[in-house]
């Protein structure tokens, strides 16, 4: 039996997470859960699994939580508050691995502490390795950590890899599925709306990382966590567009050949990958009918229309302080985005010119990687008011 604390269990991922956990009654057990202020979800949560301890960030939030927990019969969990909660939810002694499934920069601190407890980590928050790559790489080796990818290209080069000497890698191919405006030329995508760029083609996921699929900024942030999981130059780490994201990713071999990982796309695949490793699970995902697959296809970005992916090959080629401001100013900007205050076309505007404003810093700790993420926020605000 493995003990799971969810960081992020009322999102996207954290309730795939509780869904294949609740599949699997005799091999898992929820021991903590964390919220941001969803807590009639959370509630739920807690009523179907009983955890020891829960987390919220809000203030309100932990305020009604604690008012309504002893209306509960069936579970009374301590109640904790704010990142030092989440934290120690995070790094609570009786857990075996730690799903780090909170949205954005906020998700950094906890998922440290779950690592300074020499715990497995299942990460989906890319944000971390982006921000602090590594500084998060140092400390997984000095506490005997252990990193497993969550996020579906990062899971299947992992698997792909797997008995391989790292040698014999010549490059890996991350597959992108393009987003909702695959195909489209800057020009199109000036009146696109939140509610359109929010229409993913393939998953159904967050906010935040549904704006980042159509900018191609995920694709850009997950080649900055590739090099930091992988420990690959960012010249052995290529996108390709594939829109049927059947394909989760592709690693090639000095040979001339290839592994590539192929499911339907269901983040149940990894979550139960890592949750399980090095078992797999059985019928965890839905098979696929190949005689139904109307085929697999294959193109390469548009570096151009989607310059977000651009400039975060430059910003991982920069290095130090300049991925964290990247991820920052995107955060501020996607948010200001969905609250209809920039249009699509102003994301990777905004970004280039903090970015181009900011004076790199070695990221030797993690204080000089707040430092920047707080200045590159304020940056981008400034920008935007500016602008607007
Ligand atoms: N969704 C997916 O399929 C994939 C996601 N990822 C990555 O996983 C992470 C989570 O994504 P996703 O599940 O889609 O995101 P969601 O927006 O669906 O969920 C985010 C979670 O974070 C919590 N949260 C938000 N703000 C805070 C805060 N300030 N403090 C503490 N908790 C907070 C939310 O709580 P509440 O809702 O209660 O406020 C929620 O539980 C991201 O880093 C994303 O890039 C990677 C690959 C695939
Ligand atoms: C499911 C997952 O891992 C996401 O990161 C996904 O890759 C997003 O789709 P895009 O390929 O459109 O970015
Ligand atoms: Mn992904």
């Amino acid at each position: 039996m493995k003990n799971i604390v969810i960081l992020g269990s009322t999102g996207s991922i954290g309730k795939s997470t509780l869904d294949v956990v609740s599949k699997f009654p005799d091999k898992f057990k929820i021991v903590g859960l964390t919220a941001g202020k969803n807590i009639s979800l959370l509630i739920k949560q807690i009523e179907q699994f009983s955890p020891k301890v829960v987390a919220v960030s809000d203030e309100e939030a932990y305020q009604n939580l604690k008012s309504q927990i002893s209306n509960l019969k069936s579970a009374n969990p301590e109640i904790l508050f704010g990142t030092e909660g989440i934290s120690s939810v995070a790094a609570m002694p009786d857990a075996d691995i730690v799903i780090s499934a909170i949205v954005g920069s906020v998700g950094l601190l906890p998922t440290i502490a779950a690592i300074k407890t020499g715990k497995v980590i299942g990460l989906a928050n890319k944000e971390t390795l982006v921000m602090a790559g590594n500084i998060v790489t140092a400390l997984v080796k000095k506490h005997g950590a252990i990193l497993l990818p969550v996020d579906s290209e990062h899971s299947a080069i992992f698997q792909c890899i797997k008995g391989h000497e790292k040698s014999s890698i010549k490059k890996i191919i991350l597959t992108a599925s393009g987003g909702p405006f695959i195909g489209k030329k800057t020009e199109e995508l000036k009146d696109i709306s939140p509610e359109n760029a929010l229409k993913h083609p393939n998953w159904n996921m967050g906010r935040k990382i549904t704006i980042d699929s159509a900018t191609l900024m995920n694709k850009g942030l997950e080649v900055i966590e590739a090099h930091y999981l992988f420990d690959l130059p960012v010249e052995k780490i290529d996108v390709l567009i594939h829109p049927q994201s059947i394909v989760h990713s592709i690693v090639e071999f000095i040979d001339g050949t290839y592994i590539a990982q192929l499911s339907r796309p269901d983040m149940k695949g990894p979550i139960a990958y890592a949750l399980s490793y090095p078992e797999r699970l059985h019928d965890v995902v839905e098979a696929i009918d190949w005689q139904r697959l109307s085929g697999l296809t294959f193109q390469r970005p548009d570096y151009t229309t989607f310059s977000c992916l651009s400039l975060a090959y430059s910003a991982l080629k920069a290095g130090g302080t300049m991925p964290a401001v990247l991820n920052a100013s995107n955060e501020i900007a996607v948010t200001a985005f969905l609250d209809g205050i920039i249009s699509f076309n102003s994301i990777p505007v905004i970004i280039e010119k903090v970015m181009e404003f900011h004076k790199i810093h070695s990221a030797d700790n993690i204080n000089i990687i707040l430092e920047a993420d707080k200045w590159a926020r304020k940056k981008t605000k400034e920008i935007i008011a500016y602008s607007s």
